[in-house]
C-alpha cells in the first residue's frame, strides 16, 4: 500500500498524489494529515517549501468528500418530516456563532467575546406548570430560562426574556441581582413556569432556589419558550424524552408533555434539519484565506489536482478574489461550492453581502496566518469565525488549520488560544528556520569602497527620492551615497545574474517604482524587451499591475518565457516554483520575517537554491507612503522625511541584517564582490535548482570518519564472542591468555 493511503487517504486521492511523483509525505504531512483527518485543530509551523499547502489541502479535500458522500447515502442522520415536531433546540432561532447538535439537545458557543443565544423550536401557554433541565457539558458563561419570540436571544438583557446566570444572578431587562448561587460543570439546573401563578422558579440540583421572577400581566396569554445564552460554553436539555435528573412536584409536569392547545411553535420548521444537513449551494464546507490572489490561485490549483480523481461527486471549488468581475463568482456560489479559497477582501464582500453563506462550514484554514494578521486582517478572521457555527449540524466540530512558516509570533499565538479548539501545534523545529536546502548569503555594497558608480555610462533609473538633492560624485553626502547604493545595487544584480550563470531567479525590490525601474534596466541592458535573446528578460509583479497582468507575468516566468521575476514582498510568501534555483534581495524586508519566505521561494522540495541579499553599508534614503500620503504613492513626489510630514525614510539595511539574524539564530555568511559562495561552507557539489545527489569523494572521506568506529565493534563483537564460549563450554583458549 502507498505510503499516503496507509495514513487513511482515499485511493482516488492517493493515486492523485501519485501522479505528482510525492512518493512519500513530508514530516508536516506525516503530522498534519492523520490530525486533521482525525478532527483536530492544527497549528503547522513548519519550513518554506516542506508541503504544508497539501498538508491541509488533501485531508480537507476528502473529507468534504466524504461528508457529501454521508448526506447522499442518508448514514447522517435525517428527520422523517411525517413525524410530530419534537421539542429540541431551534436551528433557525439562535445567533450565527451557537452551534447545535442534530438531535436538537446540546449547544455549544465558542465564541468568548460575544454572547450567543438560542431558544426551542417549541414553547407553551397558558394554562399550567412546566418544567425542564438543562446541564451544563463545558465551563464558560451561561444564563438559562425562557423567553418570548420578541425576546433577544440575549437572554435577560430585554423585557421579553428571563435567565439565571452561573455567575448566581438572575436578570431581566438587563436589571442583574443575586440569586441561587453561582452554578457550573455538571450543575444541572431545572427551569420552572408556573402560568397559574405567573412565577418563574429554578433549581439546582434538585434544590428549589426560590421565586425568581413575577410575570407582570403583559404576559397573560404569551408564549414562553425555554432559551439560553452562552460565551464559550456548552449546555444539554432535557425537555422530558428521557428521563428527568430531577423530576418535578407540585403539579408541574416535563414540558414536553404540554398539551397540544398550550403549545406554541417558534421559528424551526420540521425541515429545518434537512435543510441545515445538506450544506446550502452558496454555504461551502471549507474557506480558505491566502493573503495574496497568486497564492489563492496556487491553493485552489493543488486541491483541484488532488481532486482529479474524486468523482460522484466531483468536489466544487471556488477562487474568491478581487480584480475579476464578481458576478461569476455569484453564479458559481448560487450553482454550488463546496471549497471556497479566496483572499480576504473579496471574500468579506460576498460574506457581508450574503452571497457566501458560512452555515455548513467544517473548515476555516488560515494559510500564512502572520501575514494575514500583520496586513490588518484580524477583524475580518474574528468575524468570519464569529458567524461560523461551531458544531457542524452532523455534529462535528468546526476545525481550524492555521500555518506559515514563520508562526511564532505573539499574535499568532493570541489568536489560536481565541479561536481554535485545542490545537496541536506541528512544530518541527521550534522556530522560524530556513531550510537546509537554502543556501543564503549577504553580499555589502558600500559605494566608499567601490566607485563603480562614479563612471557608469548607463545606469538604473532610481527611485527619485534625491530629486530635488545635491547628489554628484565627489561629495560624499549621505544623499550622494544613498544615491550610489541605488545604482550599484542594479549593477551588483547583473553581475550575481552573470556570475552564477543564473538563468532563472526571483528578484524581490522593496517598492513597486523599484521593480519598474529594474525592470526596465534589465530590457535596455538587455537589448529590449522584445528581443529574443535577452539575457535579462524579465516581468514584475506588485500591486499596481492589473490582475490579468499579474497572471499572465507569473506564468510566463513559471513557463520559462522570461528569466526574472521582479517583484515586491507580494511574492514572497508561499509562491511555488518547480525548482528554481536563485532569489536575489536587491534590499532586505523591513518585515523580518518576510526574509525567511522571501528566501523560502528557492530549496524548496529538497531542491538546492541560493538566495543572494544586497545589504547596503551606508543608509539609503526611501519612499515610505503611510496613511498620510494621501495618493498612497502614486506620483507622489514629497520626499521630505516623514518627520518632516513627508514620505521618506533612511533605511538603515545593517539593521535589519542584525535582527533577521537575531531572529534566526544565525550569522548570514558574507560573500566578496567576485559573489563566490564559499566552497568549504556549501561543498561546492550542489548545483542550484537541482536535488541533492549523492557525490563519489565524499564517499571515500565517510569511510575513513567511520574506520574508527567500525574497528571498536569488532572489538567488542570479538569480546562478547568469547564470554559466550567461555560460558558454553568452560574452555579457554590461548588467544585469551
Ligand atoms: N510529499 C511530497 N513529495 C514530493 N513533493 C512534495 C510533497 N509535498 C509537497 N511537495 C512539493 O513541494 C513544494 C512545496 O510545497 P508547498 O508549496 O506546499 O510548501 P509550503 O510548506 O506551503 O511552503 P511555503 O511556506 O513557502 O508556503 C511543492 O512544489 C509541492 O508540490
Amino acid at each position: 500500500m502507498a505510503a499516503f493511503e496507509e495514513m487513511g487517504v482515499l485511493p482516488e486521492i492517493a493515486k492523485a498524489v501519485d501522479d505528482m511523483d510525492w512518493t512519500l509525505p513530508t514530516d508536516v504531512q506525516n503530522e498534519a494529515i492523520p490530525m486533521i483527518l482525525g478532527g483536530g485543530d492544527v497549528l503547522m509551523a513548519a519550513e518554506t517549501g516542506s508541503g504544508k499547502t497539501g498538508a491541509f489541502c488533501l485531508p480537507i479535500l476528502q473529507t468534504v468528500w466524504e461528508n457529501i458522500k454521508d448526506i447522499e447515502s442518508g448514514k447522517t442522520a435525517k428527520v422523517n418530516k411525517d413525524a410530530p415536531v419534537r421539542w429540541q433546540l431551534s436551528y433557525s432561532d439562535r445567533d450565527s456563532g451557537m452551534a447545535v447538535t442534530p438531535d436538537g439537545v446540546r449547544c455549544q458557543s465558542r465564541d468568548g467575546k460575544a454572547w450567543q443565544g438560542v431558544r426551542a423550536n417549541k414553547g407553551v401557554t397558558a394554562p399550567g406548570k412546566y418544567y425542564y433541565e438543562a446541564t451544563v457539558a463545558d465551563e464558560g458563561l451561561c444564563r438559562v430560562g425562557y423567553s418570548t419570540t420578541m425576546a433577544s436571544l440575549d437572554l435577560g438583557t430585554c423585557k421579553n426574556g428571563f435567565g439565571y446566570g452561573g455567575t448566581g444572578k438572575k436578570s431581566n431587562c438587563k436589571q442583574f441581582d443575586d440569586y441561587g448561587g453561582s452554578f457550573g460543570l455538571h450543575d444541572v439546573i431545572g427551569c420552572f413556569l408556573d402560568f397559574d401563578n405567573m412565577t418563574m422558579s429554578f433549581s439546582k440540583g434538585g434544590q428549589d432556589l426560590g421565586l425568581a421572577f413575577s410575570l407582570r400581566s403583559e404576559f397573560k396569554g404569551k408564549a414562553f419558550f425555554p432559551a439560553v445564552v452562552l460565551k464559550n460554553a456548552e449546555l444539554v436539555f432535557n425537555f422530558g424524552d428521557t428521563p428527568l435528573k430531577f423530576p418535578p412536584t407540585g403539579g408541574f409536569v416535563a414540558i414536553c408533555e404540554a398539551p397540544s392547545n398550550c403549545t406554541a411553535t417558534g421559528l424551526t420548521k420540521a425541515s429545518d434539519q434537512d435543510q441545515v444537513l445538506k450544506p446550502k449551494n452558496n454555504a461551502p464546507q471549507a474557506i480558505i484565506l491566502e493573503p495574496s490572489r497568486e497564492l489563492a490561485e496556487q491553493t485552489l490549483k493543488q486541491l483541484d489536482l488532488f481532486g482529479l480523481h474524486v468523482d460522484n461527486p466531483k468536489i466544487r471549488t471556488l477562487l474568491v478574489v478581487g480584480g475579476v468581475p464578481v458576478k461569476e463568482q455569484i453564479r458559481a456560489l448560487s450553482a454550488g461550492v463546496d471549497i471556497v479559497c479566496g483572499t480576504p477582501g473579496r471574500l468579506e464582500e460576498l460574506i457581508n453581502t450574503g452571497q457566501l453563506a458560512l452555515q455548513s462550514c467544517r473548515f476555516f484554514v488560515l494559510d500564512e496566518a502572520d501575514g494575514l494578521l500583520k496586513a490588518g486582517h484580524e477583524k475580518l478572521i474574528n468575524s468570519i469565525h464569529a458567524s461560523i457555527p461551531k458544531l457542524t449540524p452532523d455534529g462535528k466540530r468546526l476545525q481550524m488549520v492555521v500555518c506559515s512558516a514563520t508562526l511564532h509570533s505573539f499574535e499568532v499565538k493570541k489568536l489560536a488560544e481565541r479561536l481554535m479548539h485545542f490545537p496541536t501545534w506541528i512544530d518541527l523545529k521550534g522556530e522560524d528556520a530556513v531550510p537546509e536546502t537554502v543556501h543564503h548569503v549577504v553580499l555589502h555594497v558600500d559605494p566608499r569602497d567601490d566607485d563603480l558608480w562614479h563612471n557608469l555610462r548607463q545606469h538604473v533609473q532610481t527611485d527619485g527620492v534625491h530629486a530635488h538633492d545635491n547628489v554628484r560624485k565627489g561629495i560624499n553626502s549621505p544623499e550622494t551615497l544613498s544615491e550610489a547604493v541605488k545604482m550599484l545595487k542594479a549593477e551588483y544584480c547583473l553581475k550575481a545574474i552573470d556570475t552564477h550563470n543564473v538563468d532563472k531567479a526571483i528578484i524581490f525590490c522593496r517598492t513597486k517604482v523599484d521593480c519598474d525601474n529594474l525592470e526596465k534596466y534589465f530590457n535596455l541592458r538587455g537589448g529590449g524587451a522584445r528581443n529574443m535573446g535577452n539575457p535579462y528578460s524579465c516581468v514584475c509583479l506588485h500591486g499596481d499591475r492589473r490582475p490579468q497582468e499579474r497572471k499572465g507575468n507569473l506564468e510566463s516566468f513559471k513557463n520559462d518565457e522570461v528569466k526574472f521575476l521582479i517583484c515586491t514582498d507580494v511574492a514572497a510568501r508561499g509562491l511555488d516554483i518547480t525548482g528554481l534555483p536563485f532569489a536575489i534581495n536587491v534590499t532586505l524586508p523591513d518585515e523580518k520575517s518576510n526574509y525567511v519566505h522571501r528566501i523560502g521561494r528557492v530549496g524548496r522540495a529538497e531542491r538546492m537554491g541560493l538566495a543572494i541579499s544586497l545589504v547596503a553599508d551606508v543608509p539609503e534614503k526611501v519612499w515610505y507612503h503611510g496613511e498620510w500620503c494621501k495618493s498612497r504613492g502614486k506620483n507622489c513626489n514629497n520626499t521630505r522625511l516623514t518627520s518632516e510630514h513627508g514620505c521618506c525614510v533612511w533605511y538603515n539595511e545593517p539593521q535589519y541584517l542584525a535582527d533577521i539574524e537575531e531572529h534566526l539564530g544565525v550569522t548570514i555568511q558574507s560573500v566578496g564582490r567576485d559573489l563566490k559562495v564559499p566552497l568549504n561552507e556549501f561543498d561546492g557539489k550542489v548545483v542550484y535548482g537541482e536535488k541533492r545527489g549523492n557525490t563519489g569523494s565524499n564517499y571515500q572521506t565517510h569511510v575513513e570518519q567511520l574506520a574508527p568506529t567500525v574497528d571498536e565493534l569488532l572489538a567488542l563483537e570479538r569480546e562478547t564472542q568469547i564470554i559466550f564460549i567461555k560460558r558454553q563450554y568452560g574452555k579457554i583458549y590461548p588467544w585469551e591468555r
